[in-house]
C-alpha cells in the first residue's frame, strides 16, 4: 500500500516507521514511463521507495511555466501504487517554505551558471536547495536521478560531495519514445506539429554519435550533430548543442563524452543528452 502524506510531521513519522533501506525518487509529478523506471530502479536497490511530488517555484523564472506545469495528482499516485512505492510526500508550497523564499541557499558553483543555468539564470540555485531540504526531510540511503537531465544529476553528485551529504546518488539512463524522443513532463505540452519537430534533438544527437563511432573527431562529431539537427525536421529552435567531457568540462576529449543540446520547440523548451565514445587521441 501507497501512503499519502503532505506534511513534514506526516512524513518524519512514516520515516521513522520504515526499517531497511530507503530509496528516494524526486519528481515535480505529471508522472510517465522515465518517471517509472527510475521507481523500478529504486525498487531494486532498496528496501522501500520514497517519492516525492512538488514543483517547487525556486526553480521556475519568472516567465517560465510553473502555473502551467502539469499537475496530475490522482493518475501519479496510481503510478506509485503500481509500482510498489511505500510513501509519497507532496507538500505544499508553504510546507517545504514557510517564510517564502528562503535566505540561504545551494550556490551550484561555476557549471551552474552554464548550459541550462546560462539559459534559466537561478535554475540551478533553485534545484540543489530543494534537492538538499528533500534530502534532508526523507532521509534516503539511495537517490535516483535521470540522465535526461544529465546537468542536474552532475550538480547533485557534486553537492552531495562537497558538503557530505550522507547518501549514495544513483545516474538512470534516459527512458525514450520507440522513435528516439526523450520522455519529458513536458512533451506534453508539443501539438502533432511540434512533436514531430522534437525530434530534432535526439536526431542530432544521433548524428553525432554515429559519426563517432565511426572514428570521427571531436570537432567533426559536433559538426555532425549540428547538420543533423538544421536538416531535420523544421521548427525547432536551437539553444545551445555542445560536447564536453563526461564530467561537463568543455573541450573535446578522447575516450568517454557527452553531447548536450536544448531547443524551442514553439512555446516549449526541452532538452536532451546522450553519451559518445570519441577516439583515442592517435
Ligand atoms: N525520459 C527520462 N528518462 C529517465 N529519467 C527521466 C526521464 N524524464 C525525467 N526523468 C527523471 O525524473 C526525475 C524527475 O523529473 P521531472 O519530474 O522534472 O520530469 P521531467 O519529465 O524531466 O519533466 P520536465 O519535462 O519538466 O523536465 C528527474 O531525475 C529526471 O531526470
Ligand atoms: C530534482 C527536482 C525534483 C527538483 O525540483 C526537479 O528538478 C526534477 O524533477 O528534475
Ligand atoms: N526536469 C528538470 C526540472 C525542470 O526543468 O524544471
Amino acid at each position: 500500500m501507497t501512503e499519502l502524506v503532505h506534511t513534514r510531521a506526516e512524513l518524519a513519522a512514516t520515516r521513522d516507521g520504515l526499517t531497511g533501506t530507503v530509496g528516494v525518487v524526486m519528481t515535480m509529478g505529471a508522472l510517465h514511463s522515465g518517471h517509472e523506471t527510475l521507481l523500478r530502479a529504486a525498487r531494486e536497490r532498496a528496501d522501500h521507495v520514497l517519492v516525492t511530488i512538488f514543483v517547487n517555484p525556486l526553480q521556475f523564472g519568472p516567465d517560465e511555466d510553473f502555473n502551467r506545469y502539469p499537475r496530475t495528482i490522482d493518475v501519479d499516485l496510481e503510478i506509485c501504487r503500481r509500482a510498489g512505492v511505500a510513501v509519497v510526500f507532496a507538500p505544499v508550497v508553504t510546507e517545504l517554505y514557510p517564510e517564502g523564499k528562503p535566505r540561504v541557499w545551494v550556490d551550484p558553483g561555476q557549471l551552474g551558471e552554464e548550459l541550462e543555468g546560462q539559459s534559466r539564470p537561478g535554475f540551478f540555485h533553485g534545484v540543489l536547495t530543494v534537492v538538499l531540504k528533500l534530502l534532508h526531510v526523507t532521509r534516503p540511503d539511495l537517490a535516483f536521478f535521470g540522465e535526461k537531465d544529465y546537468q542536474q544529476l552532475t550538480l547533485v553528485r557534486r553537492m552531495v560531495g562537497d558538503l557530505d551529504v550522507p547518501v549514495e546518488i544513483v545516474g538512470v539512463p534516459t527512458v525514450r519514445e520507440p522513435d528516439g524522443l526523450a520522455l519529458s513532463s513536458r512533451n506534453r505540452y508539443l501539438s502533432p506539429d511540434e512533436r514531430a519537430a522534437a525530434l530534432s534533438l535526439s536526431g542530432a544527437l544521433r548524428a553525432g554519435a554515429a559519426a563517432a563511432a565511426v572514428g570521427a573527431d571531436a570537432g567533426a562529431v559536433l559538426a555532425a550533430a549540428h547538420a543533423a539537427f538544421e536538416s531535420g525536421p523544421s521548427g525547432a529552435r536551437l539553444d545551445y548543442l555542445v560536447l564536453t567531457d563526461s564530467d561537463l568540462e568543455p573541450g573535446p576529449t578522447a575516450g568517454p563524452a557527452r553531447m548536450l543540446v536544448a531547443a524551442w520547440v514553439g512555446t516549449t523548451r526541452l532538452i536532451d543528452n546522450m553519451s559518445v565514445q570519441l577516439a583515442p587521441y592517435s
